[in-house]
């Protein structure tokens, strides 16, 4: 097996009493766009700024391809960072702060300029050379960090929300950039985000963190589907989730038993050994909505539609069970043409067991 690029072994950070990571292993291969992803305050830069050497951890080993750089200074490791904030010098024009990097490893003129005008070029920000920052918009300024960073040719970039300061456009147009860039480079990114559509849409890996502590670690694919937390399953929105006991129906069949009823599970489910509390989390665009109770489906529910909202192509519908909890559904507009959606009118929600999936922390 190849040897992971990056790895924490049993990393933890403390600031004083309070712990912002929680003893960690990660390993990150080399070549792959990976994303960590949680709510604010929950490590994830801290996590990043240890491997940048911007902080040292207070336990345990970080190792960049096999070696142990807890000990190294920033300035001597392969990390550099791209931020929000982008930190260009304001002094110095375009074309300098793509060479500055490469003045500072004592590279001599003519290859420096040859070397910052072609990332220049690749960046397509190559007519503004001489311009100041001040004289940049934010996506051409990100351009330029990024041109700055990719400059030395590292063998790891580390972004730190490097777009949440951008429209929404411009953020959709520059994760194809970052995307496309991080391909054709084969340069490890890893890259902090609370963006779901940012971890999602790039990465080949994503890290869900929450508290300090690593909840999730897989392709966007197997997260979106098979959330391995409840906190996971929150945290992502995209799912209705019923929280019960795991027992047996008359038939001998596994069945949650829910507030909200009794609900078949599917028979591959892993069944929790002793503690019976687990939740069922159902995908939003996998529940099917009826207007009428339907037949042959084990798994249905009556509840009040409450809201919709539009999203691109598909609308999502909020309803309300009669014991309170919220649902909503995720369709193609085309798909609920049939249906008489309409604040307070009552519907039957229904889903197949396969579409189920178990959680239980
Ligand atoms: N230098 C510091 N001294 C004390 N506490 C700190 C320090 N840096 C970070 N923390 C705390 O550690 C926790 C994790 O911070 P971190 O910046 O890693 O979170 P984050 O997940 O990146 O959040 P955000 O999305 O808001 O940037 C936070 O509670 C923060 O207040």
């Amino acid at each position: 097996m190849q040897e992971p690029l990056v790895s924490f072994e049993g990393v933890a950070k403390r600031f004083g009493t309070y712990t912002a990571v929680q003893k960690m292993d990660l390993h990150i291969d080399k070549g792959e766009f990976l994303a960590i992803m949680g709510s604010s305050g929950c490590g994830k830069t801290t996590t990043l700024r240890m491997l940048a050497g911007l902080e040292a951890p207070s336990e345990g080993l970080i190792r960049l391809a096999g070696k142990p750089i807890n000990d190294l200074p920033s300035w001597s490791r392969d990390t550099p960072m791209v931020w929000q904030s982008l930190a260009l010098f304001p002094f110095l024009n375009v074309i300098e702060n793509v060479e500055f990097a490469l003045k500072m490893r004592g590279i001599g003129r003519t290859e420096r300029r040859r070397r910052a005008e072609q990332w220049l070029d690749r960046m397509q920000i190559a007519e503004f050379a001489n311009r100041n920052i001040s004289q940049l918009s934010g996506g051409q300024r990100q351009r330029v960090a990024l041109a700055r960073s990719l400059v030395v040719e590292p063998e790891i970039l580390l972004l730190d929300e490097p777009l949440s300061a951008l429209d929404a456009a411009l953020k959709v147009r520059m994760q194809t950039v970052l995307k496309n860039l991080q391909r054709e480079t084969g340069i490890t990114f890893v890259y902090v985000t609370h963006s779901q559509t940012e971890a999602f849409s790039m990465a080949d890996r994503v890290v869900i963190m929450s508290r300090g502590k690593i909840e999730q670690i897989g392709t966007p694919q197997e997260i979106y589907r098979t959330p391995r937390t409840r906190f996971v399953a929150d945290f992502l929105g995209s799912s209705n989730i019923f929280s019960g006991e795991v027992t047996r129906n008359s038939e001998g069949q596994p069945v949650l038993a829910t507030e909200s009823g009794v609900f078949a599970l599917d028979s591959r489910a892993q069944l929790p050994e002793s503690n019976p509390s687990a939740s069922l989390t159902v995908l939003d665009t996998r529940m099917q909505v009826h207007l009428h109770p339907p037949q042959g489906m084990v798994n249905a529910i009556q509840a009040r539609m409450i809201g919709e909202e539009f999203v691109g192509a598909t609308a999502r519908i909020y309803f309300e069970t009669a014991n309170g909890q919220e649902l909503h559904v995720q369709k193609a507009h085309e798909e609920l043409t049939d249906l008489p959606l309409a604040i307070g009118q009552t519907f039957h929600l229904s889903w197949s067991p396969q579409d189920g999936h178990l959680v239980f922390a």
